[in-house]
């Protein structure tokens, strides 16, 4: 596992970003995929992706098995719930490891949290989802998606009971295929046109920028 590409390394935030300006869409409104509704906030933040995203995953989930489904938990988060997130995570791993430095630990509080100012969920780019049956019943894929207690949220992690790995190996396939890339320390964690995703591709830039904080159409006025 130690050669995975961090989010908090410098590679990736050095890349650069030119907005698109596509929109963000309300997965609310896209019947075509299933949304859980476990993180769910009042406003419906956590509903929704880049277009661009959602045009992807309605075509990806296409290519699975007959009677397999994605399950869409968590698309955007407001830049200030990655920050409070991220800074919950290097402050614990501060107290552990009193005698790190500053690096490793941006390094290490990266590894599952990213640095807002990288973060693809922040730019509506990055999705958090695993699989369901046709009933919309959850499959099992190795571990409860968001736990990172265990060496099974990692992607490629050994040792995992045959059909987990299938379904793994099944939804990977298929997001691949549209073009997402996953953060290997998660297996539930892909996005599209973030820096992650552009250091991956070799993409010139990111496409989608952070949008600090989403206002319903309502509020607009
Ligand atoms: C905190 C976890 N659910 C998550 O979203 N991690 C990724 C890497 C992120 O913070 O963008």
């Amino acid at each position: 596992m130690s050669d995975i590409m961090l989010l908090g390394d410098q590679a990736i935030s050095a890349i650069a970003v030119h907005e698109c300006g596509e929109p963000l869409q309300d997965l609310r409104r896209a019947p075509a995929l299933r949304l859980d509704p476990r993180l769910a906030d009042p406003a419906g933040e956590y509903a929704h992706l880049r277009a661009g995203v959602v045009d992807r995953l309605v075509t990806a989930q296409t290519m699975l098995p007959i009677g397999i489904r994605l399950l869409i938990v968590e698309g955007y988060r407001p830049l200030e719930v990655q920050a409070d997130s991220y800074t919950l995570r290097l402050d614990n791993l501060t107290r552990a490891h009193p005698h790190r430095n500053a690096a490793w630990l941006r390094q290490e509080t990266s590894r599952f949290v990213a640095p807002p100012e990288v973060s693809g969920h922040v730019a509506g780019a990055a999705v958090d989802l695993t699989l369901c049956d046709a009933d919309g019943a959850e499959l099992w894929l190795g571990s409860q998606l968001n736990d990172i207690a265990s060496e099974a949220c990692y992607t490629d992690c050994a040792d995992l009971p045959p059909q987990a790995r299938r379904h793994r190996n099944e939804l990977a396939r298929a997001l691949q295929a549209v073009g997402l890339v996953n953060y290997p320390t998660q297996w539930w964690h892909w996005s599209y046109g973030d820096r992650y995703w552009a250091f991956h591709t070799g993409a010139q830039a990111a496409r989608y920028a952070t949008i600090a904080r989403w206002i319903q159409p309502d509020d607009a006025g």
